[in-house]
């Protein structure tokens, strides 16, 4: 693996080199019903169905724009039966073992090699785990590649469950994000979601991948006397961020969400980091409700080309504009949930006095023209294609929740039919993974001649967990879009 690996990202929709992902692993099919709120899945998903109906697609199709050897030269073997799925799993001979898809779990592998790390890594999450002493004993004797599969899936080779599953780590987006050529580490605000930090940590303090790296890469804290706090002032002041709440969306702009799982005080932190560091110059910070239904921003818009965004339509002008009716809005009242606080920061200027923007879609448009000098104008795609009750309907779905694969070609889930006409409407082609792989395979169409258009992925169990495609990657290198 490469040990300079060039990692830079500065926008949502520049050609997507390298990404780290995390296919569905065996702690997803231990999930039960009482336990599946806390870990965060809103149902019982069916882990052969999201493996190999539609995950393993997903991973084919991201193989086929960023690693094309990798795949097509096996493509004819990697579903037979006799192969066992062992393309797609990282403790296997056969394991893809891309260096531009990559999977956390190989990384793992790679340094408990090292004893020390080994030591480490295993006594901190038997820590925060809270099992017994003598386990670490145990672990310690495990093969490494055994060993990295254990820390995931919480599951032993001899099928004892020593740790609970972290199924969330399928969405590494939540994990860091890269901006410009800098990783922000997350600090999650769900208990579940703890060991995927911890693991992520010593993935990128030391693997060879990320060595130039470590001066780079940002974590964030709670304030120093924290500790000291009682329970109220800590419920204030806590630092809380998940990557889902944070966009790259050009070279000198970053977004930060703050929402139910990133807080305030994360939000500052990050403007502050990004000045004094000199990574952006421009830190937007985008409030939300604190629901679970958009647990992140990402969850209520993303970019499909430097002018095309598909966004939450309740969070729109005319959404806002009809929830308010003909209510003289002078008699004071409630403000609408669905009103969002949208302040933009800039270095060298006084944070009392931030920009503001009354709406999304007026930051959107100022993205689009001046941080990435589009010359058209900038147009928008609604949840649902703004048909009542579908808006809210596939936003639950992940509607809003597409990755760029490159300007204009992008992955969404099949589920959401309204939104997908909406895309057809602003000239969108619409494939299905399934048809677009085999042409792929059948070499009527190379990833390069695609152009515009929406990939749709099967989602039945995959929208269970909650999160859609751009959740599910941690892009590390897009090409710069101008
Ligand atoms: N970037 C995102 N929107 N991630 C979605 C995460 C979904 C996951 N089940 C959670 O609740 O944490």
């Amino acid at each position: 693996m490469h040990s300079n690996l060039d990692i830079n990202v500065s926008s949502e929709v520049g050609t997507l080199r390298r990404l780290i992902i995390h296919s569905p692993d065996e702690g997803i099919g231990k999930v039960i019903p009482t336990k599946a709120q806390e870990w965060l899945f809103e149902d019982i998903i069916h882990l052969e169905t999201m493996r190999k109906k539609e995950y393993d697609l997903y991973l084919k199709i991201l193989l086929y724009f960023l690693d094309y050897e990798k795949i097509h030269s096996q493509i004819h073997q990697i579903d037979l039966p006799e192969s066992e799925r062992h393309f797609y799993k990282p403790d296997k001979k056969d394991y893809f073992n891309s260096d531009k898809v990559i999977e956390p779990q190989a990384l793992l592998a790679s340094i408990l090699e090292n004893p020390n790390l080994r030591l480490r890594m295993i006594a901190s999450v038997c820590a925060h785990e809270g099992t017994s002493y003598l386990l670490q004993d145990e672990l310690m004797e495990l093969e490494s590649s055994v060993l990295a599969r254990t820390m995931i899936s919480g599951i032993l080779p001899d099928k004892r469950m020593i740790f609970p599953p972290i199924p969330n780590l399928i969405f590494t987006r939540d994990i860091g994000i890269t901006v410009n050529d800098h990783i922000l580490l997350n600090k999650p605000k769900k208990k579940a979601r703890t060991r995927e930090s911890i693991l992520m940590k010593y993935i990128f303090f030391n693997h060879p991948m990320f060595q130039e790296y470590t001066d780079k890469i940002i974590e964030i804290t709670d304030p120093e006397d924290f500790f000291l706090l009682d329970e109220e002032e800590q419920n204030k002041k806590i630092v809380t961020l998940e990557g889902g709440d944070v966009m790259t969306v050009a070279p000198n702009h970053l977004l930060v969400g703050v929402s139910e799982r990133t807080s305030i005080h994360a939000a500052s932190k990050v403007v502050h980091e990004m000045h004094r560091r000199g990574i952006v110059d421009k830190v937007t910070v985008v409030k939300i409700p604190a629901k679970r239904a958009y647990m992140h921003i990402d969850t209520t818009f993303t970019q499909v080309k430097r002018n095309l965004w598909v966004l939450f339509g309740s969070f729109s002008k005319e959404g806002l504009k009809k929830e308010k009716g003909d209510f003289i809005s002078s008699l004071g009242g409630q403000k609408s949930e669905n009103e969002l606080e949208i302040l933009q920061y800039v270095k060298g200027q006084d944070y009392n006095k931030p920009i503001k923007f009354d709406y999304l879609e007026d930051l959107l448009n100022d993205i689009s023209l001046n941080d990435l000098h589009s010359t058209t104008p900038t147009r928008f795609i609604y949840s649902g294609d703004n048909q009542f009750p579908f808006g809210r309907r596939e936003q639950w779905t992940d509607s809003c929740n597409v990755l760029a694969l490159k300007e204009g070609v992008v992955i969404g889930y099949d589920r959401n039919d309204k939104t997908a006409e909406g895309f057809k409407k602003q000239g969108i082609d619409i494939i299905k993974a399934e048809d677009l792989l085999k042409a792929f395979k059948n070499e009527e169409k190379k990833p390069a001649d695609i152009k515009d258009t929406l990939i749709l992925l099967p989602s039945a169990e995959l929208s269970r967990a909650r999160g859609g495609s751009h959740c599910m990657s941690m892009p590390i290198k897009r090409d710069p879009i101008y």
